[in-house]
């Protein structure tokens, strides 16, 4: 039978959806989790959905055209709350389970995020961005808008974010509704950002995140603090000297656990470890020092952004240990952290797990998972007996039609001797005898993992015709503290070396055709494409995504400029000049004879649209070579992993465009 299957468009973008953040009732007969989706109108919705354990049932809680998130059920089951944008902003509403009215019980002016039950249900706290002297109103008053300054007084360095636009006055609160009343209280004030963690079982305490430091702007630390939530003093439970969040009571409130880092040298070139505080005894001790694997998801894909929620750590019953999210080789997985440091993988496999709901009593669980021909589904896990059910299959009609190419695992020989994973997607169609042009992918971060996860564009690019290879190339996460930070002071050093021996790698396979190989990425991924066509022209046509050029532009207008470039480029304008502008691809553009695609969000805070204005300008003044630059008015640094969809299907397909005109 002829296969009637076709190969996957960029328009496909508006057919795929994805489950995430499932929370299973306290009696675990069922879970609650959004689905994000896109309307016909080809923008997101993102809606509560009731799934029942008992009958395999699914029921929409929400709908309309809105995004709705953070649902959480209220500590006996009876109500659930989420956090929704259909009044205008986001803000939290609540909800009977057994009835269908709900009702928005916060007016944030800025919005609001993070809800968390109070052990008695009878309150919810929740973060809140506000501007210096606003409060969080009571009531659900109509919000007016706010009238553009004449002028901007910034005085901290922090005064930009990607994700948050302009922040100069603002600052993230952590305040507390009452379901009842309705009442609001605040608990944190000040030019600090904090972050909501977790209620201790007795309701008297809440654990919060915050870098309250002297300086924020040079201080980067962020520290576990407890509130009283009736008023009085907090109580520090760091001492400064790491990044920490998502604190999390154990069921007997006397120990915290949390997840960081210490910041003695690196604030992202490290892996975050499990952390845990005797509260009584005032100590905190590093459960897995010892344990050379990344705590948390660490796959980036470009079905969502990374960094979605996810638990955190979550405590067994005893106390005796937590089960957390982890990365390694390119997959992510659930692991028990035990009191003693050891550690448990529970739920392993080639997989993406993005999420997850424990069910202590059941020794149960839910998880969020992707793997490489899956955007996202739910599974039931019963660990008694080791068996999984799968609860979704969101995408199961689209990708009836839809053949996608599965991945193959290579490891290889990088820079140094080292053993570098990576993966080739073949050409869908794939025919023994046939040589087929080939695209080399790379990543951001840089201190991000490829893996196993769905990819829309590189199976794009295999519809297309390309073999599409992707590595981690040190400064990924997934091997180790030592392969994380060997990029640091070297960029277009090794890591660069590790990705062109990808490529003498591929090319050793008779379907590799050579003299037909393109090369795109995005952000640092874009960095090392401009650093790529610097050294040669090995590559007959590129892509480069909200990419780096000058890094000593970049320090002074990224929203991360400053500490990121004096981190991973070990330099700043004052003191090595010279080092900032030997690995800034712009010094290479006398070299540049790449056909170059440049495409960049106009609102992106992250690698600011400069970046690619200058090397748009000098490449275009040199005229050595096509170059093209798209701008996308709006877009910020996620565009291509959660912004407007009709902008990420036209980045698709001026990339599919370009590889087909000049490779
Ligand atoms: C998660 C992360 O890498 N955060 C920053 C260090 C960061 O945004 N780095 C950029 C330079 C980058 O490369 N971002 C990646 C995630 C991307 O693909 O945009």
């Amino acid at each position: 039978m002829t296969d009637t299957k076709r190969g996957i468009t960029a328009e496909d973008l508006y057919q795929i959806c994805y489950p995430s953040e499932p929370q299973l009732s306290p009696d675990g007969t069922k879970a609650v989790f959004v689905e994000t989706k896109m309307d016909e109108l080809r923008q997101y919705q993102s809606h509560i959905y009731l799934y029942s354990l008992e009958d395999n049932s699914k029921t929409a809680l929400t709908s309309g055209p809105f995004r709705d998130s953070f649902p959480r059920w209220s500590p006996d089951g009876s109500k659930l709350c989420f956090v929704s944008n259909r009044s205008g902003k986001a803000q939290l509403w609540h909800l009977d389970v057994n009835e269908t009215e709900f009702k928005q019980i916060t007016n944030g002016p800025n919005g609001i995020s993070s809800p968390v039950w109070s052990p008695d249900g009878r309150s919810i706290a929740f973060a809140a961005f506000l501007r210096t002297g606003q409060t969080l109103t009571e009531g659900t008053e109509e919000l007016t808008e706010e009238a553009t300054p004449k002028s901007i007084t910034v005085d901290k360095m922090k005064y930009k974010s990607d994700d948050s636009g302009f922040v100069y006055e603002k600052n993230k609160q952590v305040a507390v509704v009452n379901i009842e009343t309705g009442s609001v209280t605040q608990l944190t004030e000040g030019t600090y950002d904090h972050a909501v963690g977790s209620w201790s079982p007795d309701g008297k305490w809440l654990a919060i995140t915050a870098n309250r430091s002297v300086n924020p702007d040079i201080q980067h630390e962020i520290d576990i603090y407890l509130v009283p939530v009736e008023g009085g003093e907090w109580k520090k439970i760091t001492n400064s000297d790491g990044t920490y969040a998502m604190p999390t009571f154990s069921k007997d409130g006397k120990k915290l656990a949390f997840i960081g880092s210490v910041a003695d040298q690196h604030l992202y070139a490290t892996m975050k470890k499990i952390w845990v505080a005797e509260l009584d005894a005032g100590t905190v001790q590093c459960l897995t020092a010892d344990w050379d694997v990344h705590v948390g998801d660490a796959t980036i894909g470009d079905v969502r952004s990374p960094g979605h929620p996810n638990p955190g750590a979550v405590w067994t019953t005893d106390g005796q240990g937590m089960y957390v999210i982890a990365s390694e080789k390119g997959s992510s997985g659930i692991y028990l952290v035990h009191l003693d440091g050891s550690v448990t993988k529970v739920v392993g496999g080639e997989r993406n797990v993005y999420g997850f709901t424990f069910d202590n009593e059941k020794n149960s669980l839910v998880m969020a998972v992707s793997d490489s021909l899956t955007p996202g589904d739910l599974f039931h896990v019963d660990l008694n007996t080791e068996t999984e059910k799968r609860l979704t299959d969101v995408n199961g009609e689209l990708f009836q039609e839809i053949r996608l190419s599965t991945p193959e695992e290579i490891w290889y020989e990088g820079a140094e001797g080292w053993n570098i994973q990576g993966w080739i997607l073949k050409p869908v169609g794939f025919q023994e005898g046939n040589t087929y042009p080939a695209i080399l992918q790379i990543h951001g971060g840089p201190h991000s993992m490829y893996g196993h996860t769905f990819f829309h564009e590189f199976q794009l690019l295999a519809a297309q015709g390309y073999v599409v290879v992707y590595t981690n190339p040190r400064g990924s996460y997934g091997y180790g503290e030592r392969f994380v930070q060997a990029c640091c002071g070297d960029y277009g050093g090794n890591d660069y070396k590790d990705l062109m021996h990808a490529v003498d790698y591929v090319c050793q396979f008779d379907y590799v055709d050579e003299t037909r190989l393109g090369v795109a990425g995005g952000s640092y991924g874009g960095f090392m494409t401009n650093w790529i066509i610097g050294q040669g022209n090995r590559f007959k046509a590129a892509v480069t995504d909200r990419s780096i050029c000058n890094w000593i532009s970049f320090y002074g207008v990224s929203d991360i400029g400053y500490y990121f470039s004096a981190e991973e480029i070990q330099a700043n304008p004052f003191e090595n000049p010279e080092k900032m502008w030997h690995h800034s691809p712009l010094r290479l553009v006398a070299n540049m004879e790449t056909p170059l695609l440049i495409m960049h969000g106009e609102r992106d805070y992250r690698c600011p649209i400069e970046q690619a204005e200058q090397l748009y300008m000098t490449l275009r003044h040199r005229g050595k070579a096509p170059v093209s630059f798209i701008r996308f008015p709006g877009a910020n640094h996620e565009m291509s992993r959660s912004g407007d969809p009709e902008q990420r299907v036209l980045r698709l397909q001026y990339t599919v465009d370009w590889f087909n005109q000049y490779v």
